[in-house]
């Protein structure tokens, strides 16, 4: 199937969620017309259709393709790669490389954002420690990459799509755990800022310092 001339599409999105990032992200790569109607991650309140379309999650994102929603972000991403075959193609042709490609998304999505959360949530030795291991996932992350452009090579990808987002808030975790990403990890940031020179990345991403100022709200409201 190819989507590209028929289709109606509607994101349930939040300019904050780094989940829905990724599929911004994979419908401007591929160049799809689409709406976006954004659910309020401050209140928690969810809209009828979010209720109705993720009922088992009850999460942003949804992609809502011609009435049927996906969820979960890669999922949406792979769907978007198989439904719009339009260029570039977003996952390897090859299904040993395919494999590869999800099992990094995949580490991406059990590593980084839960560390990133712990980074946050902690003080003391405890967030010495989750900086650390927070470094250590950016640090294989980078032995991964390697000395290529992106990811899986040359071209920018579902794996590179499922990461970049959290760069976006780099700046809060460098600033509350105390640490340099650059320094650490100097060719995963090089691919982050060559990630960002596309139009697809830069217009999804969120500005560091309203994002650091959500986030200190939050820490506080909850104690922390
Ligand atoms: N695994 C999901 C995670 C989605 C997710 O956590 N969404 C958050 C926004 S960033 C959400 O909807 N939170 C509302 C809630 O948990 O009630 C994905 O990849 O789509």
């Amino acid at each position: 199937m190819d989507s590209s001339a028929v289709d109606d599409v509607l994101l349930l999105d939040s300019w904050m969620s780094v989940f829905c990032a990724r599929v911004r992200i994979a419908l401007d790569e591929k160049g799809i017309c689409y709406q976006k109607r954004e659910e309020d991650l401050i209140t928690g309140h969810k809209t009828s259709l979010l209720l109705e379309s993720n009922p088992v999650h009850k999460k942003i994102p949804v992609l809502i393709h011609n009435g049927k929603p996906i969820c979960e972000s890669n999922i949406i991403v792979e769907y978007i790669d198989e439904s719009w075959k339009s260029e570039p193609p977003l996952l390897p042709s090859d299904p040993y490389l395919r494999a590869q490609a999800r099992f990094w998304a995949d580490y991406v999505d059990k590593k980084v954002y839960a560390a990133s959360m712990k980074l946050m949530m902690t003080k003391g030795e405890e967030q010495e420690k989750a900086v650390e291991e927070f470094i250590d996932i950016l640090k294989v992350l980078e032995g991964q990459l390697g000395d290529k452009p992106y990811f899986m090579g040359e071209t920018f990808g579902y794996v590179d799509i499922s990461l970049v987002p959290s760069y976006f808030s780099f700046y809060s975790y460098e600033t509350l755990g105390n640490f340099s990403a650059e320094k650490e990890c100097p060719k995963l940031i090089a691919w982050a800022k060559r990630c960002m020179e596309r139009q697809s990345v830069s217009k999804s991403a969120t500005d560091p310092h309203k994002i650091h100022e959500l986030l200190l709200k939050y820490l506080k409201g909850i104690g922390v």
